[in-house]
């Protein structure tokens, strides 16, 4: 746990704070998950270029996080031909790169676990769900329960531990 909390110790501000490579990932049920992370997609172009979101425009790292730690607490309103489309895309490997990193809101909660929110990315979480992907490409934006807030209104948790 000393190895997390330093992690989310060393992180302030809107970065993505873990170094390259390998991550050893914490959900709040202490859950532990390595994955790995890059600056790089994978044949070689950099993807901070591809699609830069405003929340994460200054942030360049890419990880694969887990699908099972990200939550999704507003329902997503799908165009279906959309979902299909990024299926073919995701799934078809010298495609895949044109599909850009989602971002998710990265909280870290009082008793130091951590929370990975997801509100946008709709078509391209629904994908990968559906192509049972395990992990999807994302950058994470170091997040407060206030930015929580302005997804969630009052259905926002008041504490997360
Ligand atoms: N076959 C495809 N269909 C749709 N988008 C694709 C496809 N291949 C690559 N892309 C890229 O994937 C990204 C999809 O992002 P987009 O904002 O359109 O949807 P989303 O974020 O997944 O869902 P939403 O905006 O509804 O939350 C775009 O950058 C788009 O260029």
């Amino acid at each position: 746990m000393n190895f997390i909390k330093q992690f989310a110790l060393q992180a302030s501000g809107r970065i993505a704070a873990p170094p390259s490579g390998h991550k050893l990932w914490a959900t709040p049920q202490r859950q532990q998950v390595v994955i790995k992370s890059s600056t790089h997609s994978g044949n070689g172009k950099h993807m901070a270029n591809l699609d830069n979101s405003v929340h994460s425009a200054g942030i360049e790292e890419v990880h694969n996080v887990p699908m099972s730690v990200i939550k999704r607490p507003i329902p997503s309103v799908l165009d279906e031909m959309k979902v299909q489309s990024l299926m073919a895309t995701i799934d078809a490997e010298t495609d895949a790169d044109n599909v850009p990193p989602v971002d998710i809101l990265w909280i870290t909660g009082s008793e130091g676990g951590n929370y990975y929110f997801s509100f946008g990315g709709c078509h391209r979480f629904e994908a990968h769900k559906r192509l049972n992907r395990k992990t999807i490409k994302a950058k994470l934006v170091r997040s407060t329960l206030g930015d929580l807030y302005h997804y969630m209104g009052s259905s926002a948790p008041k504490y997360l531990a």
